[in-house]
């Protein structure tokens, strides 16, 4: 070969060479352009949009952010991407019309922590783990949910808290009961208890529980800086550990006390109902499901059923009370149709539902009003997709905005009205669910405590009903205030009430 072909054949390469780099140039370049990420606002880089992210009614802002950006919006939460969907379209295209495509969760530090590694179903991946502990816990719910054992347990639980709350002398906070009543109900439900407003265990309980929302609600730096606590670990976090290690060891030792006493003749409660379906494996000879129901696994499900019912039921029935202080015609309006509907005598039980309309549209407004969870828990994308016309990598993490959806101008008539009739027909049967009314969310991860959650609201509020009336003392009014004491959560301000028993 000469010179000349040499200088050609090194030409030819180079070009080869020039010409696909162009070509790949030219191809990411399109790409880029041709990539459709959702709008938001300037963010520092690294540190993202601190001002809107370290704001506990973020989803206020965010909300007024779509009016300029559309009901997509991005925004950066430090280093990490956030989508949210504030209208009704997007939150169904996503999390109905995709099904599995946004039914996965943002992997956190702490979620991590407070989830033994995700193995828990509301924070667990989007598997066939989670598929099999949903739908075990569903079952184990549903048979909790047979005949009256709900009716009569929060019959009993009502009966203990409303003899220590009618001696009240003076005004009182009337969300300490509240928050008695949910965490008896709920000791009774998973572990069999019955109520005893002096019990250690279930006051220590309950004293996590707020620590964890008032002290930790803003959330951790942990979860924004990957690989901190390898270098570092703040008191906030060593708190955190220290608190949830006290939960996980009270959860275990309850697993334990009931395997040692369980039999399969008696379910007691919905620990029992767990074993149960565990020894329906071990029958079944699925290795596979036997594994997925490990005591670690039992430990984790039973803390989503008792953490996930407690901070929504008992904000949801504070919210209601505020409501029903705020709106003394409301108040006497549920109690004529409780009077009416369940008699003096005797208590609400689940077959009374259908008539107690007026009730539950009261209790379905002040959920509406009152923010209890308003971005829900976190969903990721599993795969590439889209929404809103806008690409969302594999691996994003997105939000719904239920504040949003609750009070969407062009949704609901005069939005910043209490107003029961809305969900009410003219003759005041219940009409069909608004359709911006989603509380519970919609989709893979819907609420898996949704039926349960209804029905004790509505009995635990019509016995409230039933056997008080509720009042500010004289002299004071009362306004609706919102405080939020975590992020994303809102609560009214707390208030004294003066009660007078009914129905003597
Ligand atoms: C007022 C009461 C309640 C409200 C407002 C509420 C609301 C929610 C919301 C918004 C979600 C997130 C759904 C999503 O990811 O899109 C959720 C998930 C969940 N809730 Fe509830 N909830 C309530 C009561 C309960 C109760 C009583 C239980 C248990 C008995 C429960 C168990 C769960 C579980 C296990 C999940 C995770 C579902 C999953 O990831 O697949 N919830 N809830």
């Amino acid at each position: 070969m000469g010179h000349f072909e040499i200088i050609i054949g090194i030409l030819n390469i180079q070009t080869v060479l020039l010409g696909t780099s162009i070509g790949l140039l030219t191809y990411y370049i399109y790409g880029k352009l041709r990539y459709k990420s959702p709008p938001g606002p300037w963010s520092i880089p690294l540190i993202g949009d601190y001002k809107i992210y370290s704001n506990r009614q973020m989803h206020r802002e965010v909300a007024a952010l779509s009016e300029k950006y559309g009901p997509v919006v991005q925004i950066s939460m430090g280093p990490i991407k956030a989508i949210i969907l504030n209208n009704l379209e997007v939150v169904i295209e996503a999390m109905v019309k995709k099904k599995a495509d946004f039914a996965g969760r943002p992997t956190f530090k702490s979620g991590n922590l407070f989830t033994e590694g995700g193995k828990d179903i509301a924070l667990a991946p989007y598997n066939a783990t989670w598929k099999f502990q949903k739908k075990v816990a569903g079952k184990a719910l549903r048979y909790y949910m047979q005949g009256t054992h709900l009716e009569t347990m929060i019959s009993d639980v009502c009966d203990c808290v409303f003899d220590r709350m009618s001696k009240e002398k003076e005004p009182f906070v009337v969300t300490d009961y509240v928050d008695k009543l949910v965490i008896h109900m709920l000791f009774n439900m998973c572990f069999g208890r019955k109520c005893d407003l002096d019990s250690k265990d279930v006051n220590k309980l309950l004293q996590i529980d707020q620590d964890i929302i008032e002290k930790f609600g803003s959330g951790f730096i942990e979860d924004i800086v990957p690989g901190m606590t390898y270098v570092y670990k703040t008191k906030r976090w060593k708190d955190l550990e220290r608190l949830i290690e006290e939960v996980t060891t009270f959860l275990r030792k309850e697993l334990k006390e009931h395997k040692e006493t369980f039999n399969s003749s008696n379910i007691r409660d919905f620990t029992d109902s767990l074993i149960l379906a565990r020894e329906e494996a071990e029958n079944e000879e699925r290795e596979e499901n036997v594994a997925m129901l490990s005591d670690t696994y039992l430990v984790q499900i039973l803390s989503d059923i008792f953490f996930a019912g407690l901070d929504t039921t008992r904000m949801t029935l504070d919210w209601f009370l505020s409501y029903m202080v705020a709106y003394p015609e409301y108040q006497q309006k549920c109690q004529e149709e409780i009077d009416d509907v369940i008699g003096k005598e005797e208590s609400p039980s689940a077959s009374d539902r259908p008539n107690l309309c007026f009730t539950e549209a009261c209790i379905m407004e002040a959920m509406r009003m009152g923010a209890v969870a308003a971005f829900g828990v976190p969903h990721a994308t599993i795969c590439d997709t889209t929404v809103g016309g806008y690409d969302i990598p594999k691996g994003t993490m997105v939000l719904i905005n239920h504040w949003a959806l609750h009070n969407d101008p062009t949704f609901w008539k005069n939005v910043d009205k209490f107003d029961p009739y809305r969900y009410l027909t003219k003759e005041g049967k219940m009409d069909m669910k608004p359709e911006n009314w989603l509380p519970f969310s919609a989709g893979r991860r819907v609420c898996l405590g949704e039926p349960v959650a209804r029905t004790e609201l509505l009995l635990i509020a019509s016995s409230f009903l039933k056997n008080f009336r509720f009042k500010v003392p004289p002299g004071v009014t009362h306004s609706i205030k919102h405080r939020a004491p975590a992020a994303g959560t809102e609560l009214p301000e707390l208030y004294k009430v003066v009660v007078e028993k009914r129905n003597n």
